[in-house]
């Protein structure tokens, strides 16, 4: 069974609290590992630092309701007012070429890819308590909105973490990128000697 997922490759679905450190985490073990990410679509504006193609593709909200309507997103979902989507083409495309791909999504896309992949889907829950969450993005000047939106959905989901199939608190950044790492390493094949 193991090899069957192997050969169809594995998606790793990492999820949890927004703020909690899963770009961070992510983006460390992936450069790591050599795994590659699928970027979601958005609506909402750039924040200062965010990069076109790496953090989302930015487009516009016509944009955006055009490609749903022509079907060519695999899921989408509206947080506060902006659009969120992953296209198919972007998912099969990064399934063709990499063995293990990684997203990074809130719980609404975790569950639509447990749907779709099964075994193949593994969600990796990260989260930090709420007050954690506040001083790590006001200690880097986050703007206040930003900090405020983060927070209001905290308790919706922090409450998913129990439908996932691992889940880590990050306390210690390089302590959870360890884990996280070594999690998703033991679905890997071990490298022939
Ligand atoms: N369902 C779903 N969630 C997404 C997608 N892309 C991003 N997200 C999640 O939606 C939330 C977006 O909130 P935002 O404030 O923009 O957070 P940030 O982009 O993580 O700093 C985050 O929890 C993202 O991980 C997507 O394509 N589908
Ligand atoms: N263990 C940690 N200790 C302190 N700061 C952290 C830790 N993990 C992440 N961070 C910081 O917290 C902020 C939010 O992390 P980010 O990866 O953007 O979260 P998310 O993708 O979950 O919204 C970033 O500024 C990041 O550098």
């Amino acid at each position: 069974m193991m090899s069957e997922q192997r050969a169809q490759g594995l998606i790793f679905v990492i999820t949890g609290t927004s703020g909690s450190g899963r770009k961070t985490i992510a983006r460390r073990i992936a450069e790591e590992l050599g795994f590659s990410s699928v970027v979601s679509y958005t609506t909402r504006t750039p924040r200062p630092k965010e990069i076109e193609g790496t953090d989302y593709k930015f487009i516009s909200r016509k944009a955006f309701i055009d490609a749903d309507i022509a079907g060519e997103f695999f899921q989408t979902v509206e947080i506060d007012g902006n659009f969120y989507g992953i296209k198919r083409a972007d998912l099969e495309q990064a399934l063709r070429e990499h063995e293990s791909i990684y997203v990074i999504v809130n719980r609404y896309a975790a569950n639509r890819f447990k749907y779709e992949f099964g075994d193949r889907a593994i969600r990796i829950f990260i989260y930090v308590n709420k007050q954690t969450i506040m001083e790590r993005l006001l200690a880097r000047q986050t703007p206040a909105d930003v900090v405020d939106n983060y927070l209001k959905h905290y308790i919706e989901e922090v409450s998913y973490r129990k439908q996932c199939e691992h889940v880590f608190e990050n306390i210690d950044l390089q302590q959870t990128s360890e884990s996280v790492r070594t999690t998703m390493l033991s679905y890997m094949p071990t490298p022939a000697n």
